[in-house]
């Protein structure tokens, strides 16, 4: 088996030198699948920063319009970027060495451990995150049956190729994985920026995604980052943006992901990105909580304000806090996204002050200090919500900490990766519910001391025990 996957890179390396790219002697194209890790790049001597690494000529970049296919097949699908790109690759796919890409397909993976691809039992293992719901099979399955089976039987000229429509799925299936795993945005060579230098969303979004061999050969790990993509006219060329030393794993840049991402989009998980996990609060959840919590008589209206302010989402994500602040609320605030942080604010208001937002057609002010954002009410709004999504999951935090102590899953990669996903999630629910608690405990903030006052005055409780909202619930103003 190893003859064979040498063999591959080997005969990949070649195919590049034969069609034009240029590979540095100071790398090598090497076997990591004892870490499991699949083929990486190392440095084979030491390498300056901004050294190039390899170059890549534009037309060897596996791209629809570098195809032989016709242009009437892409507009069938409103050249869409995916889309288009999974035609090509099955196309060539099909093709077999024929294709000009045939040595390339020999180093591109044929199964993947991502979760679209996991049992129900591996499924069940990441419980309730949010994960769950982001994978979209039943909603792929259906857009390659409507869309691309079709295109594939009736347009292809490698139809003949596939046996039947099961196949076209299954191999549609593996394609758009790969291209999540391994495709880049291609920029052209020539690009419109406005007068700050930037290249407008729209054009960033139209950007036809291509497989560029050999640039997809770098593995990545968070902060390890030392080698980056750059588009001439020609030509990509990866060049180092770090000094490397021999022996060294050369790194691209997949992104700041959160653990969940990078499982469902690449199929692995490494503890380097710990620091982008995140939790989200459903929005259904923070208004569930506050109407357990306090009286809000408007919050339908408020909701529909902010709906047509385009400041609700489905759902908020949490993230770390800052460890380097001591104070509760100061560490929380960078927890919360800003789009969290107005609804909160939002649905805190007396009525007469979203009254009177309202007349002014704004969005409340996020420049009050940390205290005043998060007052007590918001905290004990926000614990609430963050015990719920706790709930959900079915084993507790320190549970898992003991299933991976114990390594129970050490025969399974896939739910070993749940395992860590979902612990991820919980310690920052964790973490989040504890702030949040000191940040209730804390006597200072005036505004909660009014309100509770006020709220004493109508003989109603505050909240009843260790982090239980209360049952009896409390007016606000
Ligand atoms: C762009 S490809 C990189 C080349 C890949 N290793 C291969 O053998 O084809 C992305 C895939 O590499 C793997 N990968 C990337 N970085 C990794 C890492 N730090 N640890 C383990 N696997 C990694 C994942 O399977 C991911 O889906």
């Amino acid at each position: 088996m190893a003859d064979e996957f040498d063999a591959n890179s080997k005969r990949f390396l070649v195919w590049l030198s034969e069609n034009g790219s240029w590979v540095s002697a100071s790398i090598d194209l090497v076997d990591l699948r004892q870490r499991s890790a699949g083929r990486g790049v190392v440095a084979t001597k030491d390498i300056a920063e901004d050294e190039a690494l390899f170059s890549i000529p534009r037309e060897l970049v596996l791209l629809p319009t570098n195809s032989n296919l016709s242009p009437i097949i892409f507009e069938a699908v409103e050249n869409d970027p995916w889309l288009s790109l999974i035609i090509t690759m099955l196309h060539e796919y099909a093709l077999g060495p024929d294709s000009r890409w045939s040595h390339y397909f020999g180093v591109l993976p044929s199964s993947f451990d991502t979760p679209m691809f996991w049992t129900d039992g591996e499924l069940a293992e990441l419980q309730a995150s949010p994960l769950t719901k982001k994978l979209g099979k039943a909603q792929a399955d259906e857009t390659f049956r409507v869309k691309l089976v079709p295109i594939v039987k009736e347009q292809l000229p490698t139809s003949s190729f596939f046996k039947d429509d099961a196949e076209i799925l299954a191999l549609s299936h593996r394609m758009a994985s790969t291209i999540m795993a391994y495709a880049f945005d291609i920029e052209p060579p020539v690009q419109e920026v406005d007068d700050e230098g930037f290249v407008s969303d729209e054009d960033e979004e139209a950007l036809p995604k291509g497989m560029v061999p050999m640039a997809d050969m770098l593995n990545a790990d968070a902060h390890r980052n030392n080698a980056r993509l750059f588009y001439e006219d020609d030509k990509l060329v990866m060049k180092s943006i770090q000094p490397i030393k021999a022996g060294d794993e050369i790194f691209n840049d997949y992104g700041e992901l959160p653990r969940s991402d990078l499982l469902r989009r690449y199929g692995y998980v490494t503890s380097n990105y710990k620091q982008y996990d995140v939790i989200e609060i459903p929005s259904h959840t923070i208004f569930t909580s506050w109407c357990e919590l306090f009286e809000v008589a408007d919050l339908e209206e408020r909701v529909a304000y902010l709906e047509e302010h385009d400041a609700i989402d489905d759902a908020f994500d949490l993230s770390h806090p800052d460890p380097a602040l001591t104070q509760p609320s100061e560490r929380f605030l960078p927890m919360m996204s800003t789009e969290l942080r107005m609804l909160i604010s939002a649905l805190a208001l007396s009525t007469e002050e979203f009254a009177s937002l309202k007349v002014q057609n704004k969005l409340p002010k996020q420049n009050a200090p940390p205290s005043k954002i998060i007052s007590k009410t918001m905290a004990e709004m926000l614990k609430s919500s963050v015990n719920a999504v706790s709930a959900k999951y079915s084993t507790s935090l320190s549970e898992d900490r003991k299933l991976q102590e114990e390594g129970v899953f050490k025969d399974s990669i896939r739910k070993s990766m749940a395992l860590e996903v979902r612990v991820g999630e919980k310690e920052i629910l964790e973490v989040a519910a504890a702030t949040l608690q000191e940040i209730i405990d804390d006597n200072t903030n005036q505004e909660d001391n009014g309100m509770k006052d006020q709220g004493q005055k109508q003989g109603e409780e505050t909240t009843e025990g260790e982090g239980k909202p209360s049952n009896k619930r409390r007016k606000l103003k």
